[in-house]
């Protein structure tokens, strides 16, 4: 028993120890050390960097094909900064958690309070723990059983609070990432569907490749991230408050420390860790970087897969599953090499994580403890009398200082792993500084294209214009836009504009013409000459860089391409798109108008075919393609608009159908603006703009008869030329089997040279 005393009464100077431990703790990583810096950069940013030099690069991968990994490695490098824990990390945050917390009146701050309450509770029901397991060992080395039978059942009883504040802290990160993440995706769903940014940002951006992961993915990543890391923190940072301030209590019922086993131990402590996190910082690999790199290629691999279930027709028609299977591995083995790159990192990293914060730290601890013992005063050694005998404490101080040392203990190792905690979040704190990244720029491009603002990694240098004067006006500004205005008077006018690729290319540089009610325009020319072009800008979906357009609205405007698409949804769904069954009858049509429609495209067969109106199906699969264009065309007797642009919208439907489908749209008063190669719909149109294919086009009056004459002229002379090469060779060999020149051969070598 006198030993174990003297024991305790030793160890009763840690007390003291472990509160200022602690509070220099708090205070650290305030100032830097030169020094430290020094042999940091020196020797182990050194090793490390070698380390780094020696990881295997995902680009240099023999076995890895070239373009795409090259696409995708360059893609990445180009990164304006790489994510990490700096300023523009904390303004992004800033600037998202103002979308994520938009008031204190907020449900996701009263989530955030609870939640943050809990902590608190959590943290003092630790503290409450921690004395009551002093109070425990206390009893037993005092054998008071009742007491020790009282206090067991305060520990039974404080478990029901503790295990439901557990289970609620977990409960409420979630809710709260759930929260957050509900507000992200509103906001950021409603800024994908803002002003066509869906098409946009894929069709007339480069920024953005794969929307759809980030959409999905990050926001996920990120929300859960910040929600984690929210009580990763707070825990630990609140831990180290309540600890310090109750191991703080405890110190102050110390006596007879000396003032140099005061300041050692906390000195040590303070040195100790501010070494750790200095050495942790420099060493530590650009996690924020290396994840935002991670989801691209994720988002990557899905883009590839996606791209392979959307085309498997056509892939399946051609096999090309050897070329697909390989552009999948590809992609899935530059993400895998990425990945096998930051564990190799992380392995490296943990070493020097668990090196330092384990063991130097446990070696730092037990050296603390030392130091006190081995610096104080003697009145931690037992008295002796002067007959020689030792006086004992008496049992309550033994059990006194039993008591303060179980607590102190406790209370320490929740401090240092409190500590420890906060360490490691600086991981999880790059890695959400590269989903902030991601997520901040895809709203920041969201709003830039909503707004108008296209970056593109191309720009054609083919982008000089002529005008009418054949004055060539130099490069384009792509940068400035044409004047679009709305007509009223449901005319549209085009002014000098120029059509223009999302990749600067212009196709036609003047354009100028104009569509008044009672015109039905048809649209021909060579492919790639700009027709559907022509259509995207009057739809609005490209800019126009030059000129003037004056155009009704969007509305009045009806676009049906040559594959028309098919949503997902019933029959009825498909017909009425975009409208809803519930605009359908507040605009009072009937299943039966619907009937009518289907009636004139010739397709009623397919509502008993396919079950009735409501049956839902895959469209795009089950409807052949002549059957789908013929859906798409009745979705404009449906919407009935002023102006039809029908881009070869009825290629593969039979020619009286596309005839009918012609008439009944110019009987209802639709303005046609087509697009076709054939002539068996050139009686339905007044006018024709032809375009030359180098940028040229004519405008003029359709006579279809004249028209018709013209075109059976060339296909005749068509078939008359078409065998005149192969008589034109056999003549050269006759002559030459005859030595003889041919009168033919003559004239045209005198043609050749006037
Ligand atoms: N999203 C885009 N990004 C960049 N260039 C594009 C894009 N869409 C079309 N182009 C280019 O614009 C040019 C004109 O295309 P457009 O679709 O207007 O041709 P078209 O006359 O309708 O041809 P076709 O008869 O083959 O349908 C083409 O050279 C094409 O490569």
């Amino acid at each position: 028993m006198a030993n174990v005393s003297k024991l305790v009464y030793k160890h009763a100077s840690f007390r003291n120890v472990t509160t200022i431990t602690a509070l220099a703790c708090a205070g650290l990583a305030v100032s830097r050390s030169s020094m430290i810096d020094e042999f940091i950069r020196r020797y182990l940013h050194r090793w490390f960097g070698r380390h780094r030099r020696s990881s295997p690069d995902t680009a240099n991968d023999a076995t890895i094909d070239h373009h795409l990994i090259h696409n995708l490695t360059k893609s990445m490098d180009k990164r304006k900064s790489s994510p990490a824990l700096n300023a523009a990390f904390m303004k992004q945050l800033k600037w998202i958690i103002q979308i994520l917390i938009p008031s204190w009146k907020s449900p996701e701050f009263a989530l955030l309070a609870i939640h943050s309450l809990a902590l608190i509770c959590r943290s003092f029901i630790s503290i409450y723990v921690a004395g009551l397991e002093g109070r425990v060992v206390r009893c037993i080395v005092q054998k008071r059983f009742r007491i020790f039978l009282i206090n067991i059942a305060k520990w039974l009883a404080v478990a029901i609070p503790a295990t439901f504040v557990n289970s609620s802290i977990r409960y409420m990160e979630n809710k709260l990432g759930l929260a957050f993440r509900d507000r992200l995706v509103h906001y950021s769903y409603n800024a994908y569907f803002q002003n066509q940014t869906y098409y946009r940002v894929s069709n007339l951006d480069s920024r953005l490749t794969n929307a759809d992961e980030c959409l999905t993915e990050d926001i996920r990543e990120f929300c859960s991230s910040i929600s984690h890391l929210y009580s990763q923190l707070t825990k630990p940072v609140l831990d180290v408050i309540l600890m310090t301030s109750a191991l703080f209590r405890l110190g102050l019922q110390q006596r007879g420390y000396s003032y140099l086993g005061l300041i050692a131990p906390p000195s040590l402590a303070y040195t100790v860790v501010y070494v750790t996190a200095r050495i942790l910082r420099r060493c530590s690999p650009k996690f924020g970087k290396l994840t935002a790199q991670e989801a691209q290629l994720r988002g990557n691999l899905r883009y590839v897969h996606s791209r392979l279930i959307t085309n498997s027709e056509e892939i399946a028609f051609y096999s090309g599953h050897k070329v697909e299977h390989n552009l999948l591995y590809q992609s899935y083995r530059v993400l895998a090499n990425h990945l096998e790159m930051i564990f190799k990192k992380r392995l490296w990293y943990v070493v020097l994580e668990q090196f330092l914060m384990k063991y130097c730290w446990s070696a730092t601890g037990m050296v603390m403890i030392a130091l006190p013992v081995l610096l104080n005063r003697d009145e931690d050694v037992d008295s002796t009398t002067e007959s020689g005998e030792t006086t004992l404490p008496k049992i309550d101080v033994v059990s006194e200082r039993t008591q303060t040392l179980t607590t102190a203990r406790h209370l320490l190792a929740s401090t240092a792993d409190a500590f420890e905690r906060i360490m490691s979040s600086l991981k999880e704190i790059t890695e959400l500084a590269g989903y902030t990244s991601r997520v901040y720029d895809m709203l920041m491009v969201f709003k830039d294209i909503s707004d108008g603002h296209y970056v593109r990694k191309t720009v054609s240098k083919n982008n000089n214009i002529n005008d009418d004067e054949g004055i060539q006006t130099g490069s384009l500004d792509i940068n400035k836009r044409g004047n679009v205005t709305e007509s009223q008077d449901f005319t549209i006018q085009l002014n000098k504009v120029a059509v223009v690729t999302p990749n600067g290319d212009v196709i036609v540089p003047n354009l100028t013409l104009q569509i008044t009610d009672g015109m039905h325009l048809l649209i021909t020319g060579p492919n790639g000459c700009g027709k559907s072009s022509l259509f995207r800008i009057l739809s609005g979906l490209w800019p126009i860089f030059k000129g003037e357009m004056k155009k009704p609205p969007v509305s009045s405007l009806f676009y049906i391409p040559q594959r028309p698409y098919m949503s997902l949804g019933t029959l009825r769904d498909q017909i009425i798109y975009p409208d809803t069954k519930a605009d359908m009858e507040s605009k009072g049509i009937s299943d039966a108008d619907l009937e009518d429609i289907l009636d004139i495209v010739c397709l009623n067969y397919v509502v008993q075919r396919e079950g009735g109106w409501d049956a839902i199906n895959d469209w795009s699969d089950v409807l052949s393609g002549g059957e789908k264009q013929r859906v798409g065309t009745a979705r404009l007797f449906y919407h009935k608009p002023k102006f039809a642009l029908l881009d070869e919208c009825t290629s593969a439907v039979s020619i009286d159908v596309e005839g009918k489908i012609y008439q009944v749209a110019k009987d209802k008063g639709i303005i046609l603006l087509s697009i076709s190669h054939r002539p068996s719909l050139w009686k339905y149109h007044t006018h024709v703009l032809q375009f030359d294919g180098e940028g040229g086009w004519r405008l003029e009056e359709l006579n279809t008869e004249a028209r018709l004459s013209l075109k059976d002229e060339k296909e005749k002379l068509e078939s008359q030329l078409a065998g005149v090469p192969l008589m034109q060779k056999r003549l050269l060999e006759l002559c030459s089997l005859l030595g003889e020149d041919s009168v033919l051969t003559k004239a045209e070598d005198n043609y050749r040279y006037e």
